[in-house]
């Protein structure tokens, strides 16, 4: 299969090339969840290099070692070579001092179930490659990071590496990039079940949207359909206990006490698996904006995580059996409600990217959920320095004149409990379509539907490489 168009990245290009132009030995660790593109950046980023790619497996070290140096003798024109160890591998790698050599092992984390083999590499990285000209990039989901000491922060490997990339989804703007014809309406949608992760959008052709969810999710043999409970089951010790978690937050418990008690926690031991779920970044907490709160609140960061939990673990055994007629009529009637869910994300990241642009009457430093007892608004952004503050709300819906102006005198309302008293103050709304727009800016209010996203966020020239 020819791959697909290469999309952003560029940050993460710029400062691989960057450690490139160095001399001497460099050390490169890139991590992210799976399935985010870590190979696919690397191996971009090799395109021009001279360099040794080699794609670890789960499988025995001594299978991953032969692969390296099948790798090596293709590299170099020579036989096969039979290294024994890792540390031949390398010395005889760094022997040949042929000016800039890139290293890439891919899935290196693999190697770490063996104690001695991590050892090893401690070893590999200070005394084979120190003197060396070469670029070593390892790569790891985070999960493995997590387990392993190898990328501990305590590890002497960790404080020895040059950088540390830890790739993020795409964002909702790169979407207008990927499929070069996406209405807005259609990117909520595709990335309020993707979330962004490049290897989700690769089964999505952008037309028919809510028919391609429904054949990816529903189908039991759809990858999206298997791949949530497979991730679990893959990287983590008791995804048993991932998974009811999981659910009490896709139930909409987000205090640790209440999602202790669904899932037969005790309190005091929710904390961990909570944080795990954070690290490997399918949960946030939330903390809110501009109030002083020690209990934060969970929710999905992951959308496709949240998607999934919310439609498809409730039926999964009824869709495995070839019925999943309850499942959809679940996904038909309730999936405008979640994308009211996933809107307000999307909603932070259009603001996030007008303060990046300068586009807002200030720039905030500070941007969130605010709540208080049962009164919440949905982004509010700061600038504590200049004691300006922003009040946003966030509708998927179709709004009339009257009705947005109920929800922005609503949203004066609840920013007087905000108590910022003396500072400077400007509401927005940023709804699926909004009527007379200019009619509410002549009152000063800032208002965005989908069509400003379109005009904002969709690319003006023709994408790259199409
Ligand atoms: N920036 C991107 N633009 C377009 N396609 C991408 C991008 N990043 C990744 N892809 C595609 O998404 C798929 C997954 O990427 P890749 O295999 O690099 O992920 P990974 O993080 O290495 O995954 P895993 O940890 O599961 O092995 C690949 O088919 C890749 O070509």
């Amino acid at each position: 299969m020819r791959s697909r168009k290469f999309v952003d990245r560029e940050e993460e290009l710029r400062t691989l090339e960057r450690l490139y132009r160095r001399e001497g030995f460099t050390l490169v660790l890139v991590t992210g969840r799976r399935r985010i593109g870590k190979s696919r950046l690397v191996r971009e980023f090799l395109k021009d290099k001279e360099a040794i790619a080699v794609q670890f497996e789960k499988r025995v070290w001594e299978y991953n070692l032969a692969k390296l140096n099948g790798e090596i003798g293709r590299y170099f024109g020579i036989p096969v070579p039979n290294f024994r160890t890792f540390t031949d591998a390398f010395r005889f790698i760094a022997s040949q001092g042929k000016g800039r050599l890139v290293v890439f092992l891919d899935e290196f984390s693999y190697l770490l179930r063996y104690s001695e083999v991590e050892a090893e590499f401690q070893s590999v990285v200070d005394e084979v490659l120190g003197g060396s000209d070469v670029m070593l990039i390892l790569s790891a989901s985070s999960v493995g990071l997590l387990k392993r000491s190898f990328f501990d922060y305590s590890s002497p490997l960790y404080g020895r590496s040059d950088a540390t990339l830890n790739l993020q989804p795409l964002g909702f703007r790169h979407l207008f990039e990927w499929f070069p014809r996406l209405s807005p309406d259609d990117a909520v949608k595709l990335y309020a079940v993707t979330s962004g992760v490049p290897r989700y959008l690769e089964l999505f052709s952008g037309r028919d949207v809510e028919d391609e969810i429904r054949g990816n999710f529903f189908d039991p043999n759809a990858f999206l359909f298997r791949e949530a409970k497979a991730l679990l089951e893959e990287e983590l010790r008791e995804p048993e206990t991932y998974y009811t978690v999981l659910e009490a937050v896709a139930r909409g418990k987000t205090r640790v006490n209440e999602i202790a008690q669904y899932s037969f926690i005790e309190p005091k031991n929710t904390a961990r698996y909570l944080r795990i779920l954070e690290d490997i970044g399918i949960l946030k907490r939330e903390l809110p904006v501009g109030r002083r709160a020690k209990r934060g609140a969970y929710r999905f960061r992951d959308l496709y995580f949240a998607f999934w939990f919310r439609f498809v673990a409730p039926h999964f055994e009824e869709i495995e059996s070839g019925f999943p007629e309850g499942a959809l009529e679940d996904f038909n009637t309730g999936f405008n409600r979640y994308l009211g869910f996933a809107f307000e994300e999307v909603g932070r990241q259009f603001l996030i990217e007008l303060n990046r642009a300068g586009k807002l009457p200030f720039r905030f430093t500070k941007v969130g959920r605010w709540w208080h007892k049962s009164e919440e608004i949905d982004l509010l952004a700061l600038n504590e320095r200049e004691k300006k503050a922003l009040f946003v709300e966030v509708k998927w819906k179709g709004l009339r004149e009257k009705e947005a102006r109920g929800v922005l005198k609503d949203l004066e309302r609840k920013a007087e409990l905000v108590g910022l008293e003396g500072w400077g103050k400007i509401y927005g709304l940023v709804a699926k379509t909004i009527e007379n727009k200019n009619n509410l800016k002549e009152n000063g209010y800032l208002v965005w539907d989908l069509k400003d996203f379109e005009r904002f966020l969709a690319p003006k020239t023709e994408p790259r490489n199409p």
